[in-house]
């Protein structure tokens, strides 16, 4: 919500799309989402650039092993740093900048299941994450519903802030604070 409030462009593509597939006199249910691309390519872009574990989740190898030269001891504590990864220059062009539309063209190929080195918030491998089909589908819910039912205001001409404090878990250092005003002409969708 804070990076499409903040590219007003991209939001306005989002709520077209909205538009288009749902309509105004429906509200959004789980057989839109397959048809959702741009959305789709919104919560893989804020995934990349937000990414809710930003270290995965430590792993620790149970014998000692070499992977590419490096040894890695039995026991010792690993972190994946996916949050610099998904940053990295080498792998995205402009990647602080917010732009959706980098996954229009990949969106097969930039999955969630790990198997992009340059792309995986739900980690890789044997632990990966087993909620992503469920974390996929409500993210896509609640942000299609929440942006097809309203437009949002901020309040007092306040300016969006992402800045974020990174932790085991990444949060906003300020919530997001917003305004909501009905824009369905259909009242029903707010019962
Ligand atoms: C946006 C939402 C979510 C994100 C970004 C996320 C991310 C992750 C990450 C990065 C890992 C560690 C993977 C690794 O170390 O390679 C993980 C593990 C896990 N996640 Fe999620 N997750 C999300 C939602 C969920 C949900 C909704 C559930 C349950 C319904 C869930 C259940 C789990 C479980 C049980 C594990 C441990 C798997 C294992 O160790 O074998 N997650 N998740």
């Amino acid at each position: 919500m804070t990076e499409l409030l903040r590219h007003p462009n991209k939001l306005r593509r989002v709520v077209e799309e909205l538009d288009a597939i749902i309509g105004d006199q429906n509200i959004v249910e789980e057989f839109h989402l397959p048809r959702l691309l741009y959305l789709e390519a919104v919560v893989k872009e804020t995934l990349r650039i937000h990414p809710p574990a930003p270290l995965l989740m430590p792993h620790t190898p149970s014998e000692t092993i070499v992977v590419a030269g490096y040894t890695i001891p039995k026991n010792s504590n690993i972190l994946f740093n996916v949050w610099a990864i998904q940053r990295d220059t080498q792998f995205w062009e402009d990647p602080l900048q917010f732009e959706p539309e980098r996954f229009l063209n990949v969106i097969e190929k930039k999955n969630y299941k790990g198997n992009s080195f340059d792309f995986f918030p739900f980690g890789s491998g044997r632990r990966i994450c087993v909620g992503i089909s469920m974390a996929e589908r409500i993210m896509m819910l609640v942000l299609a519903t929440l942006l097809h039912c309203f437009e949002w205001e901020l309040p007092n001409g306040r300016k969006p802030d992402v800045k974020e404090q990174l932790r085991l878990v990444l949060s906003k250092v300020e919530p997001l604070l917003v305004v909501p005003i009905a824009r369905s002409s259909n009242s029903m969708q707010y019962q």
